[in-house]
């Protein structure tokens, strides 16, 4: 195998086996190039490129999107796409589930679960992805899926792309390195990763550890950064924070297998080389990650508990103003300062519905327990929820001074569609059954002679 990489300028030199080496900003013109010269100077499709390459383009959206979510980049590469196909013949999904996917009726209430364990069997990221939740409708582009992922063994000559959703990687144990078409993206727990819809990858687990976390599939256009508003030019996730790799590639040729998700299926067919064999690249379709500890949050600093969209990371609109097709937020350490405030999230009904997931830590509105590292949790479309008792009496009789939320990490998947749970996570050991009851623990305090 022949595997090479070279930083771009601003990079520092890695040797591609022992760190990935990468390019700042969000949704730039990128350009690299793993062999000198194999990037077409002034044009993207000379009549025959560099070091015998084939220049493909890969559109994100359609050809005439207006500029500002205009997406494509070009592919110097050893074979083009199309020859590293073969007889695609369906293969068993497992328990990755697509919208539409009316599995099952749900009981109306707020749903939690403990963690998915790992197995100790091998398993691959492809075979180990459980899906918990999905929205909306692929074949139509909009909505989006919420799955967890387990792998206990890296994907070695397999090969995976999703042609129905991008896919957004939220680690809660262990590493992961993406080897992508367009270089090499590694991510622990406290970083994400995001896979545009159709970029090639294997995942590679580090070491061999085993790793699990989240994976936000999003069927609509792709995400990107929130608009600031009066915030002004910084803060939240700062462009100069998302990290897209260097070209590496793979000249790789053993027998192989390459997988696609399309239509809500996997499709497999057996390959002779390795299609991570993009020499060079450039454009603005790319994938990228980024460290949420990077994360700027900006809240309430005199009083009252600001809307949760100010902690959006990405959000993948809809074509509706301000109704994101999901919005990916977190909830990371902050320091809470409001006066005369009942601090942790006020009880509340949402027409958006709310996924969440905890990388570490606590939660502020879960203080009584339950809600753990790994586990996840599902208010749906309308549904009533809030702080646990635990947490209302704490925050209600706290003294206000400054107070830092540390080591706490949480996050929401939100879409404005309302999510159907599949078969696995009903029927999954790991729900937890007396969690739709927590809101009757909160005692009655009312009072009318006392104001
Ligand atoms: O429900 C949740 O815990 C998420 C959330 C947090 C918050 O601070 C305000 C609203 C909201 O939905
Ligand atoms: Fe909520």
């Amino acid at each position: 195998m022949n595997l090479s990489v070279r930083p771009g300028p601003a990079a520092a030199p890695a040797e591609a086996r022992n760190a990935a080496a990468y390019m700042s900003g969000f949704g730039n013109g990128f350009e690299t190039e793993a062999l000198p010269g194999a990037l077409p100077v002034g044009r993207n499709s000379p009549q025959r490129c560099a070091y015998g390459l084939y220049a493909e383009q890969l559109s994100g959206s359609p050809f005439t999107a207006p500029r500002a979510s205009n997406e494509r980049s070009w592919l110097y590469r050893i074979r083009p796409t199309v020859g590293h196909w073969g007889r695609f013949e369906k293969v068993d999904a497992g328990l990755w589930r697509t919208a539409p996917a009316a599995e099952v009726d749900m009981p109306l209430a707020p749903l939690r679960w403990d963690p998915i364990p790992l197995p100790e069997a091998p398993l691959s990221f492809l075979d180990g992805i459980r899906t918990v939740t999905t929205a909306g409708d692929a074949g139509a582009m909009a909505g989006m899926g919420s799955h967890i992922y387990l792998a206990t063994r890296s994907m070695r000559d397999e090969y995976f792309y999703n042609a129905d959703a991008e896919m957004l990687f939220v680690p809660q144990q262990g590493a992961l390195r993406l080897w992508t078409e367009f270089g090499i993206i590694d991510i622990e727990p406290g970083e994400i990763a995001v896979i545009p819809r159709g970029v090639k990858l294997r995942v590679e687990l580090p070491e061999e550890q085993p790793a699990r976390g989240y994976l936000c599939e999003n069927y609509g256009g792709a995400f990107t950064l929130p608009e600031r508003g009066p915030i002004g030019a910084n803060c939240l996730a700062n462009p100069r924070d998302f990290q897209t790799p260097v070209a590496a590639y793979e000249d790789r040729d053993a027998s192989s297998t390459l997988t696609v998700k399309w239509g809500g299926n996997l499709w497999r067919a057996a390959i002779g080389h390795s299609p991570l064999d993009v020499v060079a690249w450039h454009g603005n379709y790319a994938p990228y990650k980024y460290d949420l500890r990077r994360y700027s949050p900006v809240g309430p600093v005199l009083f009252d508990h600001a809307d949760p969209s100010i902690f959006t990371v990405l959000t993948a609109p809809s074509e509706t103003p301000g109704t994101a097709n999901v919005d990916f937020v977190i909830f990371p350490d902050r320091w809470l300062v409001a006066e005369n405030t009942f601090r942790p999230p006020w009880y509340h009904m949402n027409v958006m519905s709310e996924f969440m997931g905890l990388i570490y830590g606590v939660y502020d509105a879960k203080t009584g327990g339950g809600f753990v590292p790994g586990g996840f949790s599902l208010h749906n479309t309308m549904l009533p929820h809030g702080p646990d008792p635990a947490s209302f009496e704490a925050a209600s009789h706290a003294v206000l001074k400054p107070h830092k939320l540390e080591g706490t990490l949480a996050f929401m998947f939100e879409t404005r569609f309302p999510q159907r749970v599949t078969r696995f996570a009903a029927e999954a050991p790991q729900l937890q059954a007396d969690y739709p009851e927590y809101g009757q623990g909160l005692r009655k305090h009312f009072d009318p002679s006392r104001p």
